[in-house]
């Protein structure tokens, strides 16, 4: 049977574009290779009613593509963790410290801190999030690593330190692999006082579980969607004849393609007719891999030490922050990543544990149920967010997040930086320009 439109892949942005793609009267089919839909978002229920989030959780005030789904999916937005009272806590080798300045901060680097934090403030408002290729300094930004530039503007180790710390904490690759035009760009995207605003990323989440959202819109798209059923190849013979060849051998046709699909997962599909400039642009995006550790417990112990479940770590743990009340939300960085999958399977969660215990005290050390999720392993993931390392903004150029009528590309990837408003942004932004080209 021949489709309007085939979309690869359920995540975020699959769904939102096959949603809009039916609304817009499309007859649309979604292959999607799990089992299940929603990729990166993904909950689970604990015994007492629960929901646990192993995978996309929160997002902030400037995420408004995602921020107008979830009101037209009738969902409700309440204040993440950024609202938990109680200080942040930092873990290094040498110590454990509480709020700010950080344990390791000496005489002149607090000051210091604030001169390049102002500094790269100032810098990303000139950089066009949507248009970085644009700036006059463009190939030398994106060539310089956040790192360098810190220290070529006069940032002391304890300052690096201190970035690389909550850079780590957010899982991303290290800001001596982070390229500075990406870093900025990122700003510029959803700019605030600090390099890093977490109110303005953060500061939400959806009431009814983070992956209720995709879970409504898969509901709503019904048999619409092919579950089981990974992508091996697609073609593009001419305008208006595509066709994707599934993993066994069947072959759908469709007047368009949406590529829905991570970056990574994309690399191994075989793509023709489209043209050489646009795949190599598409296959030249990385993701830094991560993974998730969660810990539930009866109740949020860490309060008793005035602290609020927020942390950067030094250990395997980049973070932890409270997802739900007495949930624990935990990020292996890319950097510690090996360090987790080294150890064999039945040491890893009491080594995550141990990280959370050295942060909270011993009540860590009795969860009612944990989770790992190794997303950086994950064949159809193959990742987490989108990473830019030095050279990349430049490498992928001004053709990401575009089209190629009839293939069009959307994903979280496509954005400035990855996170669920890129899926929903992208994912929606590909659905009118599939519809208004007819
Ligand atoms: C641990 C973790 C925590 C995160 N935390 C946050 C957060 O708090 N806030 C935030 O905004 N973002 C967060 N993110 C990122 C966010 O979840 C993702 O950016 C977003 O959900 C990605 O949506 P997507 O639709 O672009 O891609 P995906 O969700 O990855 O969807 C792609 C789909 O394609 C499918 N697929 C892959 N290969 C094939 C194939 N060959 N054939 C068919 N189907 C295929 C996959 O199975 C998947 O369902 C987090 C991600 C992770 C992993």
């Amino acid at each position: 049977m021949n489709h309007d439109v085939i979309v690869l892949g359920a995540g975020l942005a699959g769904l939102a574009a096959a949603r809009d793609l039916a609304a817009g009267g499309a007859d649309v089919l979604v292959v999607e290779a799990r089992d299940r839909v929603g990729g990166r978002v993904e909950q689970t229920e604990l015994p007492d009613g629960r929901l646990v989030q192993l995978g996309g959780e929160v997002v902030g005030r400037a995420h408004t593509a995602y921020l107008t789904l979830v009101a037209e999916l009738g969902l409700t937005l309440v204040p993440s963790y950024v609202a938990e009272p109680g200080a942040l806590t930092r873990a290094t080798p040498e110590g454990v410290g509480e709020g700010d300045p950080p344990h390791w901060f000496g005489p002149g680097d607090d000051a210091c801190h604030q001169k390049v934090t102002a500094a790269f403030c100032a810098l990303a408002r000139s950089v066009d999030p949507g248009d970085p290729w644009s700036h006059p300094d463009a190939t030398d930004l994106d060539r310089s690593s956040v790192g360098d530039w810190l220290r070529a503007h006069g940032a002391t180790p304890a300052v690096v330190r201190l970035w690389e710390i909550g850079q780590l904490a957010l899982a991303d690759g290290s800001y001596e692999r982070t390229s500075l035009l990406a870093a900025l760009r990122k700003h510029a995207a959803v700019p605030g006082p600090d390099a890093y605003d977490y109110e303005a990323w953060e500061g939400l989440r959806v009431a009814e579980g983070s992956a209720t959202v995709a879970l409504r819109m898969a509901a709503a798209l019904g048999g619409r969607i092919r579950t089981g059923a990974p992508v091996e190849a697609v073609t593009v013979r001419r305008p208006g004849h595509c066709s994707v060849r599934l993993a066994g051998g069947e072959t759908l046709t469709a007047g368009a393609l949406v590529s829905a699909l991570p970056v990574g997962p994309l690399r191994q599909v075989s793509v023709t007719g489209v043209s050489d400039g646009r795949l190599a642009s598409l296959h030249r995006q990385r993701q830094a891999l991560a993974a998730k550790f969660v810990a539930a417990y009866d109740r949020p112990f860490w309060r008793d030490l005035g602290r609020n479940g927020l942390s950067e770590c030094e250990g395997v743990l980049g973070s932890t922050w409270p997802q739900n009340e007495g949930i624990l939300s935990a990020l292996v960085p890319p950097e510690r990543l090996g360090v987790l999958l080294g150890a064999p399977a039945p040491l890893r969660t009491r080594e995550l544990l141990a990280d959370i215990a050295r942060l909270y005290g011993d009540e860590a050390y009795r969860p009612l149920a944990t989770y790992v999720r190794t997303w950086g392993t994950d064949p159809w993931t193959q990742g987490y967010v989108t990473q830019w390392t030095p050279g990349d903004v430049m490498a992928v150029g001004p053709l990401h997040g575009t089209h190629e009528p009839p293939f069009y590309v959307c994903g979280s990837d496509q954005w400035v930086a990855g996170y669920m408003e890129g899926a929903v942004r992208t994912g929606r932004d590909a659905a009118e320009e599939a519809l208004r080209r007819g």
